[in-house]
């Protein structure tokens, strides 16, 4: 039974167990039946589903299985497929759990499926906030999660296995969700991420991707899409904060710059080992860094790649306010929930006043770095770092 366990748990980390599973041999989560005064709506159960997966502890193999089974049971009903082998064993452990919900109503898995997960959420010191705006089209994958409540849109990194890497598709997802963001309404949008890191930048498995026009032209591909990924940044509407929740590397970085508020938990730091990528600033940060903290501490950052503690960012001004990283979770929403509520209309125009001044400047900025870094792919420093790190020689 532990290997089976084991293999379980290896799957529900790959996502290979699409959607989790309840059951009778567990008497504290026992299935209630429920009136209709207690429905689950399609979108608490909508919501349940994206809350799981930013769940922060894993709730282990057998709530697993009754996640699973109830998910089962609500979408498909009882269950009447085959019995797998006995030696199939995931299947057949998953089979079992949907099986012992006999023929209870789709509408009770779909509520126990809820509770189970709001529980779970309740339990896991989790305070991302997950309820989805009404009419938000989520992310093609599961590695970007947009969530909405109480006023603040909530863009999550959730590729936690590989420290939040930013692949081609989170890029785009990123794009559109910040675009959903600027027209819903709520009043204050936040990027932050899932599990111990913020962001690790830059997926370095982007550059194996290559398409029939050869590395000039994924290297002018990529060149597009950061443009047009760091444009959107710069054209924001809304207050945009950026809740650091652990180490940030390269681009996660270098935007920062456009935030309008950075907190950041005592754990994180701040890293942009462009020279040893050799690769050079982006994110319009060769302009905002030696704004923000003068140019000499820009150059220690960005040429020298010295890494900041949460501190020192903030002594330097990248950052606004660190937390204790026990209580930074806490902390931090209370603040924002209370932002949130000031008047949408008045903070969305004193940013314009703050910001707009320098708009066009960054639109350049942006497009040149661009273009430098289009060069940079191309040449054999970036190749050698980026085979260098693929191939397990190297770290930062
Ligand atoms: C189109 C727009 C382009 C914009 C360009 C932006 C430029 C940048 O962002 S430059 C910065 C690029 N980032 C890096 O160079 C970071 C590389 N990663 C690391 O050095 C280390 O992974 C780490 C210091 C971040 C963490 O080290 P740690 O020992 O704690 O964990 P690992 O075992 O190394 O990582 C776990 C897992 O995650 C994978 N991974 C982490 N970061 C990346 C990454 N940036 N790209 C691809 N994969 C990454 C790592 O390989 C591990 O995967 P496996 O478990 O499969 O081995």
């Amino acid at each position: 039974m532990a290997g089976v366990a084991g293999r379980l748990a290896r799957l529900w980390c790959s996502g290979a167990l699409s959607s989790p599973l309840q059951v009778t041999r567990f008497p504290a989560l026992q299935l209630h039946l429920c009136g209709p005064a207690m429905r689950a709506s399609q979108k608490d159960f909508e919501n349940a589903l994206n809350q799981v997966k930013l769940l922060k502890k894993d709730p282990g193999n057998e709530v697993k299985l009754k996640l699973y089974a109830l998910y089962k049971q609500a979408t498909e009903g009882p269950c009447n497929v085959p019995k797998p082998g006995v030696l199939d064993f995931i299947n057949k452990a998953k089979w079992d759990a949907w099986n012992a919900l006999g023929s209870l109503p789709k509408e009770t898995a779909r509520r126990n499926y809820v509770d189970l997960v709001s529980s779970l959420s309740a339990s896991s010191e989790s305070s991302i906030q997950v309820t989805p705006a009404a009419d938000r089209k989520q992310p093609g994958s599961d590695a970007l999660v947009v969530t909405s409540q109480d006023g603040i849109t909530t863009i999550t990194l959730n590729r936690p296995d590989k420290k939040n890497a930013l692949t081609t598709q989170m890029y785009h997802d990123i794009i559109l969700a910040l675009e959903a963001a600027s027209k819903d309404d709520s009043a204050i949008t936040v990027l932050t991420g899932n599990g111990d890191y913020y962001c690790s930048g830059n997926d370095l498995t982007n550059f194996t991707d290559i398409p029939p026009g050869g590395v000039e032209e994924k290297a002018r591909s990529g060149a597009v899409l950061l443009r047009d990924f760091v444009d959107c940044f710069i054209d924001f509407p809304k207050p945009l904060v950026a809740v650091v929740n652990g180490p940030a590397v390269g681009i996660s970085v270098t935007i920062l710059g456009l935030f309008d508020i950075v907190y950041a938990t005592d754990r994180a730091t701040f890293h942009t080992p462009f020279s040893h990528l050799g690769q050079s600033p982006e994110g319009c940060s060769s302009y905002t860094f030696p704004k923000i903290m003068g140019p000499s501490k820009a150059t220690e950052m960005l040429v020298f790649g010295k890494k900041l503690t949460a501190r020192e960012a903030c002594t330097q001004g990248l950052v606004t306010e660190v937390f204790p990283d026990s209580t930074f979770q806490k902390e931090v929403w209370v603040r924002l929930k209370a932002y949130s509520k000031l008047p949408p209309n008045a903070m969305r125009i004193s940013k314009q006043v703050i910001r707009n001044t320098e708009k066009e400047k960054l639109h350049a900025i942006n497009a040149e770095e661009s273009n430098v870094l289009r060069e940079r792919w191309l040449s054999d420093e970036c190749m050698n770092a980026v085979v260098s790190f693929l191939s397990k020689k190297a770290k930062l």
